[in-house]
C-alpha cells in the first residue's frame, strides 16, 4: 500500500508530554477513494464517463496488464585513435582499441512476476565502452534483462516519426539533395574520432587523401548495415511468453567503433582516425499480460466469484459484501490429494454494458481469454439469475466472438440462502442449455465444493487430454509431410 509518512518533531505544543508526539500525515492510495463511486454501477451512471478504475494510472494502479514500453539497445563504445610509444620509439605503430558492443535489451518471462507495474516507459541497455591505448579494446556493454510475468505477448509496434538513420539513408538516395559544410562537418563529427589536431582533409601534393578512402570504406559498411536493418525491419516482433524462462533479445545494441588500427594500410601506416560506436536498435513494443490459467470464474459484482475462490484454493482475496471489491485479476492454485493442481483465475465483475467501459470496462476479459474451462458464478437467491447468465454470455461475445463456445460450467452460488434460491435454481435448471453442467454450491460455509472440485478435476483433464491428442495428431502430419517430401 501507498503510504507517505511525514513525520515532524513539536516539543513547544506537546511539551506536557513525556515523550514526543510524532504528527503523521498518511496519503492513501488512490484505489480507496474511488470505492465508494464504484459501488454506483448502473448502466446509465456510467455510459459514458468511461472506465476509470480499472485502468488506474501512477502510483494508484497496484496491478498492469498492459503496457507499452520503448527499448533500446546500449551505443556502442567509440574506437581509439593511439600510437605506441616508447622510450627510444618515437614514432610507433598505431594501437588503440576497438570500442566494445552495446548491451542487448532482453525480454524473459518469470513465475516470479506477476504484474508489468515495475516496468518503465523506456528501457535502456548499458553502452560499450570505448577503446583505449595499448590495443585494449573496450568491454562489451551490460544487458538489460527485462522480467515479465508468463503468459506475456509482446507485440512490436510501428512508431510514427522515423528514425535518424533513416532519415539520412534517404536522404542519401535523392541525388539532387545537396549537403552543406555546416551538416557534413556535424555528420563527420558524428562518425570520426580524430587525433588530436590532426586535419583529415590536408593533403600533401602528388599524395592520396587517405581518410576521404577511409570515408569510403565506412560508407559502403553503412550502406550494408542500414540494408540489414531495413530487411529485418520488415518483420515486426510478436511472441508469447508462455514458460518460465523464455526469452527474447528485443533490441541489439550497437556495433563498437574501430580503433585506428584498422584503417592501417601499405601506403598510410599513421591513420590518425578512429569510428565512433554505432546506436543501439529502437524498438517500441506492447506488452500485454493474458494469465495462464485452467480455469477461469466470470460472474456479476458481488457473486461470490472471490468467495469461491478462497473456499477452493490456496489463495484468500479480499471477499465484501459491495460491487468491485476485486480490482484486479488473483490466481489461486486447487491441490488434490494426489499432489494434482489446477489454476483457478478470479477476475473483477462484469456489469451490462462492460464492453462499452460500463463499470470495469472489460479488458480484464485477457485474463480468462486463456483459460480450458469458463466457470459463470451465478447467484441464485437474486431475482433473475437466468438474466444474470445472458448477461455474461452477451459481454463475453461482445469481448471476443466465440469465446462462449468454451467448455463452460454454472456454480449456483449462494444455495444456502432461504427463500427465493431453491425455486430460483430449478427454474434456471430448466431454462439453461442440458449441456451445461449446474453446480449448487455454498461458497460461503463451504457445501457442495468438494463436489465442484472434483467436476473441475474431471473437466480439465479431459480437456488436456483432448488438446495432447490434437497435438500428437498435428505433429503427425507435420512429420509425415516432411517425409512425403524427402521423397
Ligand atoms: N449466503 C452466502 N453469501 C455468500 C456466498 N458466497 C459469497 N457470499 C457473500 O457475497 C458477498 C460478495 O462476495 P465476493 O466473493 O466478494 O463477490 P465477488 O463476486 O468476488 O464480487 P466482486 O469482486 O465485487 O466482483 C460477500 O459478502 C460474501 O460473504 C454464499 O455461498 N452464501
Ligand atoms: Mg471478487
Amino acid at each position: 500500500m501507498l503510504l507517505t509518512l511525514r513525520t515532524t518533531i513539536r516539543p513547544q505544543l506537546y511539551s506536557h508530554l513525556v515523550r514526543p508526539v510524532y504528527r503523521t500525515k498518511y496519503v492513501f492510495p488512490i484505489t480507496n477513494q474511488f470505492h465508494s463511486a464504484i459501488t454506483r454501477f448502473e448502466e446509465e451512471e456510467f455510459a459514458h464517463k468511461g472506465s476509470v478504475q480499472y485502468k488506474l494510472r501512477g502510483k494508484g494502479r497496484q496491478f498492469v496488464d498492459f503496457i507499452r514500453v520503448k527499448a533500446k539497445g546500449g551505443d556502442g563504445g567509440n574506437g581509439c585513435v593511439s600510437f605506441q610509444r616508447e622510450k627510444y620509439l618515437a614514432k610507433g605503430p598505431p594501437n588503440g582499441g576497438n570500442g566494445g558492443r552495446g548491451g542487448n535489451v532482453i525480454i524473459r518471462a518469470s513465475a516470479d512476476e506477476s504484474t508489468l507495474k515495475r516496468l518503465g516507459r523506456m528501457c535502456t541497455a548499458k553502452p560499450g565502452q570505448s577503446g583505449l591505448g595499448s590495443g585494449r579494446h573496450g568491454t562489451i556493454g551490460e544487458h538489460l534483462v527485462i522480467e515479465v510475468p508468463v503468459g506475456t505477448v509482446v507485440r512490436e509496434i510501428v512508431s510514427e516519426e522515423p528514425e535518424e538513420d533513416e532519415e539520412q539513408f534517404n536522404s542519401k538516395d535523392d541525388e539532387e539533395y545537396e549537403i552543406s559544410d555546416e551538416e557534413e562537418k556535424r555528420r563527420r563529427e558524428e562518425r570520426w574520432v580524430l587525433y588530436p589536431r590532426a586535419e583529415p582533409d590536408a593533403v600533401r601534393s602528388g599524395r592520396v587523401n587517405f581518410f576521404e578512402q577511409a570515408e569510403k570504406l565506412m560508407d559502403e559498411e553503412d550502406k550494408y548495415h542500414q540494408w540489414r536493418l531495413r530487411t529485418e525491419k520488415k518483420e515486426l516482433v510478436e511472441i508469447d511468453l508462455t514458460e518460465d524462462g523464455q526469452e527474447i533479445v528485443l533490441t541489439r545494441g550497437g556495433a563498437g567503433g574501430y580503433g585506428n588500427p584498422y584503417f592501417l594500410t601499405t601506403e598510410n601506416r599513421s591513420p590518425k582516425w578512429a569510428t565512433r560506436g554505432r546506436k543501439g536498435e529502437t524498438k517500441e513494443v506492447e506488452l500485454e499480460l493474458k494469465t495462464i490459467a485452467d480455469i477461469g470464474l466470470v460472474g456479476l459484482p458481488n457473486a461470490g466469484k472471490s468467495t469461491l475462490l478462497g473456499a477452493i484454493s490456496n489463495a484468500h482475496p479480499k471477499q465484501a459484501n459491495y460491487a468491485f471489491t476485486t480490482l484486479h485479476p488473483f490466481v489461486g492454485t486447487v491441490d488434490y490429494a494426489d499432489q494434482y493442481q489446477l489454476t483457478v483465475a478470479d477476475i473483477p465483475g462484469l456489469i451490462r454494458g462492460a464492453h462499452r467501459n460500463v463499470g470495469l470496462g472489460h479488458a480484464f476479459l485477457r485474463h480468462v481469454e486463456r483459460a480450458k474451462l469458463l466457470v459463470y458464478v451465478i447467484d441464485v437467491s437474486g431475482p433473475n439469475p437466468y438474466e444474470d447468465l445472458q448477461t455474461l454470455q452477451y459481454e463475453l461475445e461482445a469481448y471476443r466472438p466465440g469465446l462462449t463456445k468454451r467448455q463452460s460450467l454454472i456454480v449456483a452460488n449462494k444455495a444456502d440462502k432461504a427463500g427465493t434460491a431453491k425455486d430460483n435454481l430449478a427454474l434456471l435448471q430448466s431454462q439453461v442449455d442440458k449441456s451445461i453442467p449446474i453446480i449448487p454450491v455454498s461458497a460461503r460455509y463451504e457445501k457442495n465444493v468438494i463436489k465442484l472440485t472434483s467436476v473441475l478435476r474431471k473437466e480439465v483433464e479431459r480437456i488436456r487430454a483432448e488438446e495432447e491428442e490434437i497435438k500428437k495428431q498435428k505433429l503427425k502430419e507435420l512429420d509425415e509431410d516432411e517425409y512425403d517430401d524427402d521423397i
